[in-house]
């Protein structure tokens, strides 16, 4: 049966050790054509989101360290806007090459997306969403230094990295006219970054200093364009409980009640598998659907043999 499908990007469809163009759009190009995998029912209709926490944190970094009062560093929303452009660009080239090679017809397009945040939100006085490059400790120094308004957090032992704050979305902009071109059959890229953060001032639309989670957007956009399956795609092909740990546990098909409660005993690790597991636990209890958690390697076996962790409601 044919499926409207969101797919959430992982930063490993992206970023390889290399963060120069070249090295990003090949391993966007490989990225595709796993993605077309759903596309093999020709009935299908996809729309890609992606994260952009590396890229954003560059091209700001970028922006700072080459502005001057001629040309001055744009602002966080607006260098957020910039890497949709960056990204959507790269990863429609892929989608046209995965098209071309497998013979699937029908267009592909990005579209800048706006992503609606409460000036409310909690998150504005917790930064959390990390940036840009990791630094050592003697790096990390003379950053606070030189910028001793920014927020640097220790990352797992890999590193200090700038973070901001991610509020949550509570609307897309764009979302009526996301769903009128998919149900014609074009794939879209679209809230890449989780969409620019923007609130609404005065019955206008105003850009907001922050980076919005891709997984919560994509389960917002999913929500909102009515898609039959939310697929989260990142490193890992299944979710565990107790991961890492000799006793791990791999999920493979559980209930909504059940992600929630293994989400109230902590088994997922904040900033990376928890707000995965949130955005698929509201989109199911939103729309009565499932969402999917898996690997982008293992796409093609998701769709033949539904090998991954699947929430249902
Ligand atoms: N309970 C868990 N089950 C599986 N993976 C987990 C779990 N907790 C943390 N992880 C880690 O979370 C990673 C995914 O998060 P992250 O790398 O932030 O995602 P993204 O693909 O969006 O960049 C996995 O690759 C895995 O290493
Ligand atoms: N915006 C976002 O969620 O980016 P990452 O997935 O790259 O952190």
């Amino acid at each position: 049966m044919a499926k409207r499908i969101v797919v959430a990007l992982g930063g490993n469809a992206i970023l390889t050790d290399d963060p120069s163009a070249q090295a990003q759009q090949a391993a966007l190009v490989t990225t595709a054509q796993q993605l077309v995998g759903f596309l093999n029912d020709t009935e299908n209709q996809l729309v890609v989101t992606h994260g952009n926490g590396p890229q954003v944190g560059n091209l700001l970094l970028q922006q700072i360290n080459g502005g001057s009062a001629k040309n001055p560093a744009m602002p966080l929303d607006t260098v957020g806007g910039m890497t949709q452009g960056e990204l959507g660009f790269w990863l429609s080239n892929a989608l046209n090459k995965a098209f071309k090679a497998k013979d699937i017809t029908g267009d592909v397009a990005t579209i800048v997306t706006r992503t609606v945040v409460d000036a409310a939100d909690q998150a504005f006085q917790k930064p959390t969403k990390p940036i840009g490059p990791f630094y050592t400790e003697t790096e990390f120094t003379a950053i606070k230094n030189e910028h001793p308004d920014w927020t640097l957090v220790e990352d797992a032992g890999r590193g200090y990295r700038r973070v901001v704050p991610s509020p949550k979305p509570t609307s897309i902009v764009e979302a009526n006219v996301i769903k009128e071109i998919v149900a014609n059959g074009t794939t879209l890229v679209a809230a890449g970054g989780g969409g620019i953060p923007v609130m609404t001032k005065s019955d206008e639309f105003v850009g907001v200093e922050a980076v919005i989670d891709k997984d919560f957007s994509a389960a917002k956009l999913a929500e909102l364009v009515d898609a039959d399956e939310l697929v989260i795609l990142t490193a890992v092909k299944n979710v565990y409980i107790h991961f890492n740990q000799p006793e791990e546990q791999k999920l493979g098909k559980i209930d909504v009640a059940t992600a929630k409660q293994y989400l109230a005993a902590g088994e997922f690790a904040a900033g990376s598998m928890k707000p995965k597991i949130e955005a698929a636990v509201s989109f199911v209890e939103k729309t009565g659907k499932r969402a999917v958690i898996t690997s982008l390697d293992n796409v093609e076996n998701y769709i033949n043999t539904e090998d991954g962790t699947i929430i249902e409601p």
